[in-house]
């Protein structure tokens, strides 16, 4: 197996780095192109692995990471199919872009696999989906979910669901950074000093996710778990519901699901 990596940005390093350190791949598997010298050269310092500013290079990949940016997409695909590849396996990360869309613009024969990773596979903690397509075969899958699975979660799920995906987990991350420094500006409203703020904040969110994820508890029982009668808690909780904070965090997935639909149109 050799795998190209089209697009050697943030994303395609850190899965890269993240795969090559949990073993799920060799460096000697791997070779990176970019344009961009400057990308090509942090990518080698993140991942060990050799680029390229040739794609005449990765005439011998048999599989294809896809992480440019959704609107560099067409040209770097075009590029690929002028250097003769064709008939591999291409693992798509692009935000928008459609089973139909990578097919209509891939070299001949490519079977894609659409994902949606997010930036916590940096540090093994990724909530990443993909959906295959039906030129796809069980091996293509397998790749796709053993790449995604060494920096993190990975689960399939039909390609109609990937943009909702990129609304939740994959922008989520985003989300989440804005409470954390929100909890912090609240600290330290209440006399905190900053840096103790920031990691009590950042503790709580951690704390908070992996209780739901190891005790398998509804969110709203460990809410109420914490929450005593007349106590501190309700009042908090009471100031979030008034000012819209469910609401808030719903129109956020909703919007950028919408946003990931609009980008698969072009
Ligand atoms: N940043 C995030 O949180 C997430 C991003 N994504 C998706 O990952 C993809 C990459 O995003 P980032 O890594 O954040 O962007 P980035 O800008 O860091 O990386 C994109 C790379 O593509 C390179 N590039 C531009 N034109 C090219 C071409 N013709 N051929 C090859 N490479 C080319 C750029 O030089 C750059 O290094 C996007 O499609 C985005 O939708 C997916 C999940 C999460
Ligand atoms: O903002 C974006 O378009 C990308 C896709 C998901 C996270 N970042």
């Amino acid at each position: 197996m050799k795998l190209g990596v089209i697009g050697c940005g943030k994303m395609g390093s850190a899965l890269i780095g993240g795969a090559i350190r949990a073993k799920a791949i060799e460096v000697s598997q791997v070779i990176g192109f970019d344009p961009y010298p400057a990308a090509a050269e942090a990518f080698t310092s993140a991942t060990g692995a050799p680029t390229t500013a040739e794609l005449a290079n990765l005439t011998d990949c048999d599989t294809f990471l896809l992480a440019t940016k959704p609107q560099t997409a067409a040209d770097a695909l075009h590029s690929l199919k002028e250097s003769g590849v064709r008939d591999a396996a291409l693992v798509s990360i692009a935000a928008g872009l459609t089973i139909e869309w990578l097919e209509k613009h891939s070299p001949e024969g490519f079977r894609i696999v659409r994902s949606m990773p997010n930036t916590p596979s940096l540090v093994g903690k990724g909530a990443s989906a993909f959906a295959r397509s039906s030129h796809a075969n069980d091996n293509d899958a397998a790749f796709a979910s053993k790449l995604l699975g060494s920096v993190g979660l990975a689960v399939e799920v039909p390609e109609s669901m990937i943009d909702a995906v990129t609304g939740l987990s994959g922008s989520g991350p985003a989300y989440i950074y804005l409470a954390i420094e929100a909890l912090t500006d609240g600290g330290v409203e209440v006399g905190l000093p900053r840096e103790q703020a920031l990691q009590l904040a950042a503790q709580t969110v951690l704390g908070a996710a992996t209780m739901v994820l190891e005790t398998g508890r509804p969110p709203a029982e460990l809410r109420d778990n914490v929450t005593s009668p007349g106590g501190t808690t309700v009042a908090g909780l009471a100031s979030l519901e008034k000012t819209g904070f469910r609401n808030s965090l719903i129109r956020a997935v909703a919007a950028a699901t919408a946003r990931a639909t609009e980008l698969g149109k072009g």
